[in-house]
Order: structure tokens, then C-alpha cells, then sequence
């Protein structure tokens, strides 16, 4: 079965257009602010339908592009733009950043309480404390998706690839939570067997950034697979997963509009989120 993420993400975002409405009517209007530094395609793309997003439920976009040669000094000053401005509620900075940026530097300035990433020292120490905290998106947006389509997750043996910050890292925490409850192995390039791990896996999530990394007779026939994978080839999408895996999955993702889209929306969330937290 089809983890559509694209309409589960279309449901997140009418609940959200009804909560933005009802902080409008109380004069608040949240708004989220990007910071996107140099011409990388995807991430082009990928703010560019963040801030199509904002539009559709009603959250103001503020847009900050640097070029590609901004030194730390250019992005900090953003950075304490976005901190002191009254209009932004929540804001990101789009990564990967060009080379000679020093990205924990520039993650750790931003003030946790805008951070609509969830990827903040502080945020991620809030997880890892399982205190109340912005979640980072692509985790998040992965738990909401097994649990629209009733993937069961308390007990399940979960296989996470990829140790990024964005996803893997914190997957694992969050899929270890006790509301989760899951048993999680994180493998990375430095593990022995990887399709040894995999076959196990009740849920295999690929978030290593290596096209088709994952192959059919690697997953365990019914298993739940969600590709995370936004490697590009030629232009197009090449997700982490090979298409031929559809024949043995329980539940896969498509990709594009499988995990993408439940980022996106959870972005908005943790906008939202934030702007109530502030009428509190
Ligand atoms: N500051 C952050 N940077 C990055 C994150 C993140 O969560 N925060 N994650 C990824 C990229 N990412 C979010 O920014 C992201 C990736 C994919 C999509 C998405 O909607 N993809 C569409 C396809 C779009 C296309 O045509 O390429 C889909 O899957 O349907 C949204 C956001 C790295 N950086």
C-alpha cells in the first residue's frame, strides 16, 4: 500500500489553515522566515514550496537568499535579523550550506523558541530529554505517516540509514520515546552487513542520500519502506529505494510525494505551534 504523503500532508495543512485563522482573529499572524545561502538546486526547490505552503494556509513568508560566497558574518547578521524581528514567528536555514560556513555555529545562534527546524542544540537536548520541544519535521512527519496508515510501530523493529542530524539521528530518538515505543538500529557507511540489518526490519527507513541503496531481496517481504532518499540524477529524483521493492513491501512511500510533502506540512506546524505557544 502507498504511504501517500502527499495527501496526508493535504489534511495536516487544512487543520492548520483553520488554526492560523483562529490566531489571526486573535491578532497574531505567524510567519515563517528562510534563510536559503547559494544556488543548489534542490534546495531551491525546496524553499520555494515551503513558502508555497505558507501561502496556502495563510502564514506570511519573509525570504532572506544569500549567494553562495556569504561568510559566517553575512548569515549571522540574517540570523539576528530573523531573532529580533516581530514578524517572524519560526525560521530556518536551508541545508546543506556552502563549505566555508560553520553550520553548529550558525544553528546554534538561532533563538530556540523560532526554531521551526527543531534542529537546535537546545530543541534536540528537549527530545532527548522527551520534554515538550519543536520536533525536527522529516522525523516527525515519518511517525504521522505509519500512524495514518496504521503501520504498527510499539514494538516494532525499525532499521534507520543514514545518521544526517535531519532525519536519522533523530528519528531514533523519537521512535524510541515510550508513546512509540520502538526497537531501533541506526546504520551509516560504517556498518558491517547492512542487508543483513535490513532484512529484519519490520519498518526500513533510507536516509543515506545513496540512490537505490536499498535493493528488493534486502527487505523483508510486508515490511514498511519510507525513502527519504533526495539524491537528484539527471534532474529527476532518485530516492534511496529501488522501484522494484514495491513488489515486496507492506507499505511504501512514493518519492516524490511521499516524505517531502509530511517535512513541508510539519514545518508549517511547528510555526503555528510556536505562535500559540506565544499567546499562552
Ligand atoms: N533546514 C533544513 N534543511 C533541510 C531539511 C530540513 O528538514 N531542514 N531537509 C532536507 C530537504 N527538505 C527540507 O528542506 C525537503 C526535501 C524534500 C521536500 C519535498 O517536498 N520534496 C518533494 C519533491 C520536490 C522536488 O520536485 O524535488 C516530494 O518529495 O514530493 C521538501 C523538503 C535537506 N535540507
Amino acid at each position: 500500500m502507498k504511504l501517500d504523503g502527499k495527501a496526508t500532508a493535504a489534511k495536516i495543512k487544512a487543520d492548520l489553515t483553520k488554526r492560523v485563522a483562529a490566531l489571526k482573529e486573535r491578532g497574531v499572524t505567524p510567519g515563517l522566515g528562510t534563510v536559503l545561502v547559494g544556488n543548489d538546486p534542490g534546495s531551491q526547490i525546496y524553499v520555494a514550496g515551503k513558502h508555497r505552503d505558507c501561502a496556502e494556509v495563510g502564514i506570511a513568508s519573509i525570504r532572506v537568499d544569500l549567494p553562495a560566497s556569504a561568510s559566517q558574518a553575512d548569515v549571522e547578521a540574517a540570523i539576528d535579523e530573523l531573532n529580533a524581528s516581530p514578524a517572524c514567528t519560526g525560521y530556518i536555514v536551508q541545508l546543506p550550506l556552502p563549505k566555508q560556513l560553520d553550520t553548529m555555529a550558525l544553528l546554534e545562534r538561532i533563538d530556540p523558541a523560532k526554531d521551526a527546524d527543531g534542529l537546535h542544540p537546545v530543541n534536540l537536548g528537549r527530545l532527548v530529554h522527551m520534554v515538550d520541544a519543536p520536533l525536527p519535521c522529516t522525523p516527525h512527519g515519518i511517525v504521522l505517516l505509519l500512524q495514518e496508515y496504521g503501520v504498527p510501530i510499539k514494538g516494532a523493529d525499525v532499521v534507520v540509514v543514514g545518521r544526517g542530524i535531519t532525519v536519522g539521528r533523530s528519528l531514533g530518538l523519537l521512535l524510541t520515546r515510550r508513546s512509540e515505543n520502538a526497537t531501533v538500529t541506526l546504520c551509516h557507511t560504517g556498518t558491517h552487513d547492512l542487508a543483513a540489518h535490513v532484512r529484519r526490519a519490520d519498518i526500513v527507513v533510507a536516509a543515506a542520500g545513496v540512490p537505490e541503496l536499498i535493493k528488493r531481496d534486502m527487505v523483508k517481504p510486508g515490511a514498511a519502506v519510507l525513502d527519504v532518499g533526495v539524491s537528484r540524477v539527471d534532474g529527476k529524483i532518485a530516492g534511496d529505494v529501488a522501484l522494484d521493492v514495491a513488489e515486496v513491501a507492506g507499505h511504501l512511500t512514493p518519492n516524490p510525494g511521499g516524505v517531502g510533502p509530511m517535512t513541508r506540512a510539519l514545518l508549517l506546524s511547528n510555526v503555528v505551534e510556536a505562535a500559540e505557544r506565544g499567546l499562552r
